[in-house]
Parts: structure tokens; sequence; C-alpha cells
């Protein structure tokens, strides 16, 4: 059977799909533990339809130790026992379904924890019949003698990314903390273990995957050292097998289901990015190309960050991908500060316009939408005030590595911190002005802090706010579902040197659409086509032929 086209491209629902993430860990807890849970998620389901998201990308619900927040994975057929039980997945799963959207969970496969019983077995000796299961080598001797890991990878985490095991004196590989070793894909049974994983879930029910740091799963197994000049995250995404892999992993398994997949691919360029998503080569749908939402990054430093930049990004990405290849629009998720904080406004005066300025630009541009929980409501970073405040153990191990070590201030630290920390994003969802925001019980203790300033923004206020980010996003995703020029249109960046407006076309047919988006507190003059066309929507009643400070407008040409 042939894939029904669309102007020269495939037509697909998730191409048509919002994505919506969800962190079970900070979503709505039902049980009166502090930690969300599933049986939280299900309860507020009617939110998420209200809204009108297609699907739920759920971080990862498996059982875990949670050094990684459920990120190392201890047994991938077990739901985490503070999250719920399968009967609780089993009914999240049809309230999803009875609403009519979607459920894709995340495939952490790249490595697991420590904890899990092939790693179990694996460390005991070097003749168990999981020991292949991970990357195990012998230290290297250096020139005094001296013994050292077996190259010089870092951890994504801090430190070394090799571990020394004293029961057998080997090393094993760990890209991310010394609690997630990684599995050796290059074994056929590991692969085979993870096929058969996939398939579990897939027969239950659930439409796809947003597949963890799926990149870094093929390794050069002799282990070079990466050279000053060279990047160990382009390395460790640049495997000799991974495509492969995905295309042995899109045989056995993604080919048989109707379902989606997701990769995160740091470390991936625009220009690489078909090679694992171009759909010739049956691999994956589409990835996370991380360039827009690290603009605001240099290394793990916080940097400013230009309007220009980014629209350059985009339009390199629209050029690369080209009608075979998809792309994802996000600007948020679990790892990354408050949207609203990172790339809009979060001033009291235009927090709520710059929130819609930034919803009207994610909806609107060529890819998959993918929207994080409490960014309809604007939420903000939250004020962690000292290392012990925050949980993520990104922040914590770099603290130890740099700051107790002598090599960064605690000063310098904690100020960038403030700025990109990923437990920004995980504090707790607003629902209302209860006690902790109504996301769990008054007498609980939140895992996380909750933002003390749920008492202004929450859903229960947004909800009865027709003015509010919620009901704009709404708008925007009703409008998204009934125009397919926002999904399958051309893209064309009207004013690429404009260093504060935003303008562009999406043109499929004979339909065009102009976006005027304002990313400053400044007023702007805007092109003649936009006064001539009809007013979609916008983020102002007051229209006129300017742009003022962070508006947005929706024009039919
Ligand atoms: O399962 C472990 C984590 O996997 C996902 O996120 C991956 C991490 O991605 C980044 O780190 C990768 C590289 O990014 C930059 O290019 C740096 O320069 C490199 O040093 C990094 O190796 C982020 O910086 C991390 O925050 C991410 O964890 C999941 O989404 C995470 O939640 C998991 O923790």
């Amino acid at each position: 059977m042939h894939d029904e086209l669309i102007y020269g491209q495939t037509k697909h629902w998730w191409k048509e799909s919002v994505v919506y993430q969800i962190y079970p860990r900070s979503f709505q807890d039902s049980n009166g533990d502090g930690i969300g849970d599933l049986p939280g998620i299900t309860s507020r389901l009617d939110y998420l339809r209200d809204l009108g998201v297609d699907v739920i990308w759920l971080s990862p619900h498996y059982d875990s130790p949670n050094a990684d927040n459920g990120y190392d994975i201890r047994d991938y057929r077990k739901v985490m026992r503070e999250f719920g039980t399968m009967q609780d997945f089993d009914a999240l799963l049809a309230g999803i379904k009875q609403r009519g959207m979607r459920l894709i969970v995340d495939l952490v496969a790249n490595h697991t924890s420590d904890e899990h019983v092939w790693f179990i077995e694996s460390r005991k000796s070097r003749d168990n019949p999981y020991r292949d299961y991970y990357l195990w080598r012998p230290g290297k001797i250096a020139a005094n003698g001296a013994e050292l890991p077996p190259n010089n990878f870092g951890s994504a985490f801090s430190g070394s990314a090799w571990t020394k095991d004293k029961g057998t004196g080997e090393y094993y590989l760990h890209l991310f903390a010394e609690k997630q070793p990684d599995l050796n894909w290059d074994n056929p049974a590991v692969r085979e273990e993870i096929y058969s994983t996939m398939r579990f879930w897939l027969d239950k029910g659930v439409d796809g995957f947003r597949m963890d740091v799926i990149p870094f799963i093929s390794k050069d197994a002799t282990f070079p050292d990466v050279l000053p000049n060279e990047s160990q995250v382009h390395i460790n995404a640049n495997g000799p097998h991974l495509q492969e892999y995905l295309q042995e992993m899109n045989r056995e398994v993604l080919s048989k289901y109707d379902c989606m997949t997701v990769g995160e691919a740091h470390g991936i360029t625009i220009e690489e990015t078909p090679t694992l998503v171009d759909e010739r080569r049956h691999e994956l749908n589409m990835i996370f190309n991380f360039d827009a939402v690290r603009l605001n990054r240099d290394g793990r430093n916080w940097r400013q960050w230009k309007l220009t930049e980014l629209k350059a990004i985009y339009a390199r990405q629209y050029e690369a991908l080209g009608v075979h290849s998809w792309n994802t629009i996000f600007l948020a998720n679990h790892d990354n500060p408050r949207l609203v904080n990172a790339f809009g406004d979060d001033s009291d005066a235009y927090r709520v316009a710059s929130a819609k300025v930034l919803a009207t630009m994610l909806l609107t541009l060529k890819g998959t939408a993918y929207l994080y929980q409490g960014d309809e409501l604007g939420m903000t970073n939250y004020r962690f005030r000292s290392i012990e405040e925050y949980d993520d153990i990104e922040a914590k191990n770099a603290w130890k590595f740099d700051v107790l070590t002598g090599k960064e201030t605690a000063e310098h630290y904690l100020d960038n911190l403030a700025r990109v920390s990923r437990d920004h994003a995980r504090t707790p969802m607003q629902w209302d002005d209860s006690p902790h925001a109504g996301f769990t019980s008054p007498d609980a203790k939140p895992w996380l802090a909750v933002n003390p300033n749920y008492t202004t923004i929450n859903a229960a206020d947004a909800r009865r706010d027709q003015d509010s980010i919620y009901h704009y996003m709404q708008q925007l995703l009703r409008l998204r579902k009934q125009t397919l020029a926002f999904v399958y249109g051309d893209y064309e960046d009207l004013a690429p040197e404009h260093p504060s407006l935003f303008l562009y076309a999406r043109t499929l047919g004979e339909e065009r659409f102009l976006v005027a988006l304002n990313f400053s507190r400044e007023t702007f003059a805007l092109p003649d086509e936009f006064s001539k066309g009809q007013i979609v929507l916008a983020n102002t009643a007051s229209i006129s032929s300017e742009l003022g400070a962070w508006e947005s407008r929706i024009v039919l040409a």
C-alpha cells in the first residue's frame, strides 16, 4: 500500500499531531506521597483533551532506583513503584484512547540502571553470560605505569565515563551517571531484548516511542581518545553501526505497527538529520535537534541569544530536511529551563504576551510541535537558593566535580545554574491556588519545591480567564488542526535580518498564511501584506498596522 501524498509529501497522523510531554513525577500526585503518579495523570486527562493535544509523551514510567528520575531503568516491563501499577498504566492508556488521544512512552535503550538484572549479572565475572551486554574494557597503562580509564571520554554528568569495578578489575562505560551503564548494542542478544521490550509496550497499545539519546547506541569498539579539536558528543552520536541498528529496529518492530518515533539526538547536526529520518531509509520518523533549544547555552553556561540566530536555525532545518524528512519544533522539555524565562520575557508586564508569542511560533512552524507541561500556563523558573534545594544529578555531580574541587566558584556556578537548571522544568504542575498548588495533598511534602507564584499562575485561574495563555493555546491548537498549511505548507522567512520581528509565510497551494511575532518591547511597522489580509488570530484586541510589544498575529493573505 502506498502512503497518501500531499504536495509531494507523505501524509501521516504524527505529522499533523501536537505532542504534550508529561514528566510524571511532577504532574499530579494522587496518593499523598509528594510524588506524581499515573492515577494522577489519568485524573487530569480531561484537561489535556480540552486543551486540544493529540499525543501525550510520558517520560519514563518504568521501575527505577531514580538516580536520574527514571532515565535509569531497572526493569523495562514493570511500572515504577512510586508511579503505581501496571493496572494504573492500563487505565491511563484506556483513558487516553477514550478521549481520542494517543500515548508515546520513553524508550531509554542506550543504558540501563546498574540495578538492572542484566548488569547485576554482567559485573559478577568476566565469563558471565551477561558480561557482553555492557561495555567492559581493561584500564590503560600510562608511561609512568599508572592505570588510566580505557579512554578519555567524559560523562555528561561529570567525571570520567568509565568506572572501575572492583570485582573483576575492569572498567564499564557510562556516558551518563555511574549508575547508568551503557548497553552493548553490538551484541545481537541486547538488540533483541530491546526489540522485545518495544513489542511488549506496542502490543499493549502505546502509539510509539520517544527514544532517549538514541544516536549514542553504536560505539567504536576500539574506543579511541577524543582529540582536542573533536567534539565527544558528535563522536558518540555517530557510531559506525547506528543506521544499521535503526534499520534493523524498524524492520523487526516499528514497521509492523502504526506508531511514531522521535529520537533525542544530541550530537546530530541539522545536515546529518536526514541520515536518521529520511523516510526512504526506514529508520526514525523525526528527531529532536538541539540547536534551537540550546541556543542560549555555551557549553554549560548561559549565553544571550539573538532572534536572528533562532530564525537562521529554523531556515536551515527547513532547507536541510526537504520533502522526505520531517522536523520537530520545541523549545522546552524536562532538561531545560522554562520556556518564558529562556525565550520570552518573564516580567509581570510581558510574561503572558510573550508566552503567547512563543506558542504561536511553536504551533505554526513546520514540524511536529512538542509542548512541555505547564508552558500552557506560562509557568516560570523557580528561585532555587542553594545547591541542597536542587535535585538534579547533573547539577549535583557538577557541583562536586567543579565547585568542591575549586575549579569554579560557588557563586558563579549557582548564578549560572539559576538560569540553566533542568530542575526549573521539574517543579510541580500548578493546578490551583490551594496548598502545594493542588499537586499533592496539603499535609504532604512535594518531592521538589513548588514555585510560590502558584497563587497567581495556575490551571484553575487559566481555565476561568478567557485571555489566558491556556485559552490562546487552545485556539491555536484548533486552528492548526483545521489548517494543513501549518503542517505541510512551504515556509518562507520574510525578514531574516530583523533583530526583533519574526515574520514568515506558510503556503500550501492557494492558501497562504502570514505570521508576525514581536520578540521585543518595542513597536514596529508591518509590511503592507499583513494589513491586506484577514486576521485569523492575535494575542491582543487592539490591532493596527504596527506590531506592539510582544504581539503575535496570524493573517490569511
Ligand atoms: O538518560 C540520560 C539523559 O538522557 C536524556 O538527555 C540527554 C542529555 O543531553 C545533554 O547532554 C548531552 C550532551 O549535551 C551537550 O552537547 C553537552 O556539551 C555534552 O557534554 C552532553 O553530553 C544534556 O546536557 C543533558 O542535560 C541531558 O541529560 C534525557 O532527556 C535526560 O533527562 C537524561 O538524564
